[in-house]
């Protein structure tokens, strides 16, 4: 793998000292190709990205907020699902995470299935067990009605949800297509779709104010990776 990494870490940056704004590290994990890139895009950027590129190694972006009348920062990690481009630097993901989005998507069991593996992965690089989680069902735009059948549940997921102890929920960080939103009923639906990615991010920044353990222990993170790496273009992706 071509790629190198650098790592600095301190605990006031200038910019955090200036804007006094706490900043959490929101880890974004899952198999490859669910859309964790997509929807980071989408969470931090408001729109679905135009191109999308294997993650090779970790990307970051960076959301503000406001939670009761305090600024906040979420620092969204979203690593690579592909094996060989994360193996190396897996223990920087989780060091110091303040909160994880478990991503799988809803038209592919093999990538909810997979999800074990990426709790399992938690539990071996000993992320707490307090640390907010939440499970996000990717790609409910391509929810097909008369393919159920291949599809991931919402009933199964909630049940996965919450064993897990995550908040759980199915979204989609693709903008409808245009000829749907010219019509009355595909507006209603990207407003429906953009506020449930809002809500995605005021869920997170709301557990993570309030979580007075993480505040006690963890002060809040303020570094960077930089990855030096090389970009793959990458196919539309099908599953089942
Ligand atoms: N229809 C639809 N396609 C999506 C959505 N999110 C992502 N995609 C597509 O799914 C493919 C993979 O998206 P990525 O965001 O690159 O996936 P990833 O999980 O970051 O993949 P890795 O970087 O390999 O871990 C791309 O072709 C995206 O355009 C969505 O909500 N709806």
């Amino acid at each position: 793998m071509e790629s190198s990494l650098e790592f600095s870490s301190s605990l006031g940056s200038v910019s955090s000292l200036i804007s006094r704004c706490r900043t959490f590290k929101v880890l974004v994990i899952g198999d490859s190709g669910v859309g964790k890139t997509c929807l980071t895009h989408r969470l931090c950027a408001g729109e679905f990205p135009r191109r999308s590129e294997a993650t090779i190694g970790v990307d970051f972006r960076e959301r503000a907020l406001e939670v009761d009348g305090e600024k906040i920062k979420l620092q969204l990690w979203d690593t690579a699902g592909q094996e060989r481009f994360r193996k190396s630097m897996v223990q920087h993901y989780y060091r110091n995470a303040h909160a994880v989005l478990f991503v799988y998507d809803v038209t592919c069991p093999a990538s909810f299935n997979g999800l074990t593996s990426w709790v399992e992965e938690c539990r071996q690089n000993s992320l707490g067990h307090e640390i907010p989680k939440f499970l996000i069902g990717n790609k409910s735009d391509l929810r097909d009605v008369g393919r159920t059948d291949c599809h991931v549940s919402q009933e199964l997921a909630m049940n996965f949800a919450k064993a897990h102890g995550m908040v759980f929920f199915e979204t989609s960080a693709k903008n409808l297509p245009k000829k749907r939103l010219n019509g009355r009923r595909g507006e209603g639906e990207e407003l429906c779709q953009r506020s449930k990615v809002e809500d995605i991010v005021s869920a997170v920044g709301t557990m993570l104010k309030k979580h007075k353990t993480l505040m006690a222990n963890s002060p809040a993170y303020s570094g960077s990776f930089k990855v030096h790496r090389k970009k793959q273009e990458k196919e539309p992706w099908t599953c089942c």
